[in-house]
């Protein structure tokens, strides 16, 4: 069976009721593509009220989590209150998160560890600096992010692999198709050699950085490229286009 595309539409902080109202609305009246996995990331706090409005062909992910069920984490969420409100999937790494925030390795392989435990499927990010890319580390690098994770979970189904390039987050500049299948193809071949061959055949490696209508198509052609994760263009309409890029 070959894997389901699948895209994500993370919408970091932004909107409000009225804004998420009409964007479902949007995507409700838009025909996408029933072959494709669907998954919408709103800020924490309207994860139940995007969950109430949205079709039953859009799932909603969480855009974090802790590591810890409940306790003394001001400001936290967990994989338990996520799964409490009827929500299944929690991203966890993404670059904001590392880069902005701080988050290493050690902790996030601990929060996936933690919401597959709990029930969460996991939307796991990784991916180069420009810096390390440019002193051609990017195969290192998104391999010892991957290490981390591997270290701690052993089971894989209910995970997606996001290879998010740092230097195309936001920025306009999106990895060629052929960048991107580059490295998705190192990474397959990396989870067949490190964890098995099955696991290689069956996870979704999906793209993120950039993606937008007009570029997904090309990108949606590559092998290795099971979907997208997409930031700006997930809050705007033409966020259909992208999930029917393979239609
Ligand atoms: O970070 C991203 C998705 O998680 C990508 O963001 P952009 O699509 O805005 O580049």
């Amino acid at each position: 069976m070959g894997r389901k595309f699948f895209v994500g539409g993370n919408w970091k902080l932004n909107g409000d009721k009225k804004f998420i109202a009409e964007l479902v609305d949007c995507l409700k009246k838009c025909n996408l593509d029933s072959n494709v996995e669907i998954v919408v990331a709103p800020p924490s706090i309207y994860l139940e009220y995007t969950k109430s409005i949205v079709p039953a062909n859009i799932e909603v992910s969480a855009q974090n989590c802790y590591k810890i069920p409940k306790g003394a984490f001001t400001g936290e969420i967990s994989p338990a209150m996520i799964k409490d409100i009827g929500v299944d999937w929690v991203i966890l790494g993404h670059s904001e998160r590392r880069n902005v925030f701080g988050e290493q390795d050690s902790l996030i392989a601990e929060k996936v560890a933690h919401a597959l435990e709990s029930g969460l499927s996991v939307i796991a990010c990784i991916g180069e600096k420009l810096e390390e890319r440019e002193a051609g580390q990017t195969e290192a690098v998104v391999f010892q992010q991957m290490k981390a994770i591997a270290s701690k979970i052993g089971e894989w189904n209910n995970v997606v692999i996001a290879y998010e390039p740092v230097w195309a987050i936001g920025t306009g500049k999106t990895a060629s198709p052929q960048q991107a299948q580059e490295v998705h193809e190192k990474l397959r071949k990396f989870i067949k050699d490190e964890i098995s061959e099955k696991v290689a055949n069956e996870i979704r490696i999906i793209y993120g950085g950039s993606v937008t209508g007009a570029n997904a198509k090309e990108l949606a052609k590559e092998k290795d490229i099971d979907g997208f994760l997409v930031g700006g263009a997930s809050i705007k309409p033409e966020f259909a286009d992208i999930i029917n890029a393979k239609k």
